[in-house]
């Protein structure tokens, strides 16, 4: 059966409709990593977009518990060149199906890229034998990703740290539990006097689906939160702790999402080869004036991809050092994060 995915440009792309879900509608964005496709599936961060593979053949490894980032799949569609079964128990295309999220395969990706860098990421619809329209935008989802109970993970004694739960990834929780930590993800919303009833001895701001400007409701209480204890925020924290600080954020026209991003550490010189996804930005200019200074930036557009608070243990990045998928190198910010702790500052205390 065929299926077409239309642009709000206008441009549409033709393939072979996989699965019997009909319709999705979703923000269209392209990942580049060459493996990884459980992982990007699964990440919260990608909730109610339609993701494109570039790379030609998604499936051939089949899947594996281990891999997913959150207990569902996330994302509202997919397209890819081409779906390769494994032949095995674990076959992609029937976690698909049984998860209700169309695919569009045969696509010709490279067309339908070129078009995302030219146009800018953009809404779309892929529909198969229906009529659909363009209806609906991108809204705040975090509510549907954020957890809606106190979730405890480990039991280490190197600390306890709160996460503020925009969406979280299990390897980002993961990565602090392997540090000896106890990790408790709490609802996004969830208020400085909560927190501190928690006694933490460290504060991760997660990552997220969505644009973190629509969130200005809960700055205040991000800030208050992480004045008061060694934070880590990675992607969408990051975003908010900058807009937190008075920074602000762009969309870019296209996102960076993929695992091979080099990212350089403006005090050392270091360049670590970074896995990314995000589609807004920390406006360089905005960052003055702010309690805000660069720590990383990206090699190849220049863009923030990093921060530290001049006065507090305040550390952010866009990049996502859990990788998850893509290169480990830059998990040594959780080994900052750890260290930060150690040194402890807490205002309750
Ligand atoms: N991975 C993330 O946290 C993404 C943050 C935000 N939704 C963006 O696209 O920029």
């Amino acid at each position: 059966m065929t299926g077409t995915v239309t642009l709000q440009s206008g441009q549409q792309f033709n393939g072979t409709w996989e699965t019997s879900a009909r319709l999705a509608k979703g923000e269209v964005v392209f990942f580049t990593g060459m493996t990884g496709y459980q992982e990007v599936l699964t990440d919260p961060s990608y909730a109610g977009q339609i993701v494109a593979f570039t790379y030609p053949l998604i499936g051939q490894y089949g899947l594996t518990d281990a891999a997913s980032e959150s207990a569902d799949i996330q994302v509202a569609g997919v397209l890819v060149q081409t779906l390769a079964g494994n032949g095995a128990a674990t076959d992609l295309k029937d976690w698909l199906e049984q998860s209700g999220v169309p695919v569009l395969s045969d696509i010709d990706t490279r067309s339908l890229v070129h078009a995302l860098r030219e146009h800018g990421d953009q809404w779309g619809v892929m529909t198969s034998e229906i009529e659909a329209s363009f209806d609906g935008d991108l809204h705040q989802i975090t509510e549907t990703v954020s957890t809606s109970e106190h979730v405890r993970h480990g039991d280490g004694a190197s600390g306890h740290i709160v996460c503020l739960d925009f969406g979280v990834k299990a390897s980002m929780v993961q990565a602090m539990v392997e540090r000896g930590y106890t990790v408790t993800v709490v609802p996004f919303d969830t208020t400085a006097e909560k927190v501190q009833a928690l006694a933490p001895t460290g504060i991760l701001v997660s990552n997220g689906p969505g644009d973190p400007r629509d969130l200005v409701d809960y700055l205040d209480n991000v800030r208050e939160v992480a004045l008061a204890y060694p934070t880590l925020g990675i992607c969408m924290g990051h975003q908010l702790l900058a807009l937190a600080f008075g920074c602000e954020i762009e969309k870019q026209t296209y996102g960076h999402r993929g695992s091979n991003h080099p990212v350089r550490n403006v005090q050392t010189g270091e360049v670590w080869m970074t896995s990314q996804n995000h589609g807004y930005v920390v406006t360089r200019d905005s960052l003055e004036e702010t309690p805000l200074e660069l720590l990383f930036e990206n090699v190849n557009d220049l863009s923030v991809e990093g921060t530290l608070h001049r006065t507090a243990p305040i550390l952010s990045a866009q990049f996502h050092p859990e990788a998850s998928p893509g290169p480990k190198e830059a998990q040594a910010i959780f080994d900052r994060f750890d260290k930060m702790i150690q040194q402890g500052v807490n205002v309750y205390a």
